[in-house]
């Protein structure tokens, strides 16, 4: 399985690329994984409603560029569907049986992710009703791939 995750903004802090090394080299056993970074737009502490169109819109183009229509597509967004670890992981073996070879994910920027994207995506997950910032959103997301393939593969995995 080939899994990407499309992101906009790069990763800043030291801490958070370790974890996202440390999980991408946990993962190689089990998938080809790659993360992709969509520069961000600068955007101003109350941003209008036209701006926050164009920014969103912006950044929408620059992830667009990425998606493979033979992938599935999975958008994370707070308003998204909420699953546990098990059906998440359930999920992911679920689209392998189906022949999908390909998973994608989607993060978005500080103001989220275009509405007209979020409506392209095959599924909308959600992490919980709190806002995360977009770099740990990151790691979280690559910890539950981790965690999916340990249950999947039934190996040993703390609580
Ligand atoms: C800082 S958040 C954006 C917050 C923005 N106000 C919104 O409502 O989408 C950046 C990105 O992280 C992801 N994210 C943050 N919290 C999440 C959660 N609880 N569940 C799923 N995705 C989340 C989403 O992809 C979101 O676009």
């Amino acid at each position: 399985m080939k899994i990407s995750i499309i992101c906009v903004g790069k990763i800043k802090e030291k801490f958070y690329r370790e974890a996202v090394a440390e999980y991408a080299k946990r993962l190689s056993r089990y998938c080809k994984l790659e993360v992709l970074e969509v520069e961000d737009e600068k955007t101003p502490e109350q941003p209008s409603p036209a701006q926050k169109e164009q920014i969103l819109r912006r950044e929408a183009e620059r992830m667009e560029r990425y998606i493979r229509p033979d992938a599935h597509l999975t958008a994370l967004a707070i308003e998204g569907r909420k699953m546990d670890s098990e059906q998440f992981a359930s999920r992911i073996e679920s689209l392998g049986v189906r022949g999908i070879s390909h998973i994608q994910f989607l993060i978005g920027g500080s103001l989220g992710i275009h509405p007209s994207l979020l409506d392209k995506a095959d599924d909308k997950l959600s992490f919980s009703d709190m806002t995360f910032p977009h770099q740990l959103m990151r790691v979280i997301l690559l910890e539950q791939i981790y965690r999916g393939y340990r249950i999947m593969n039934k190996e040993p995995y703390h609580k």
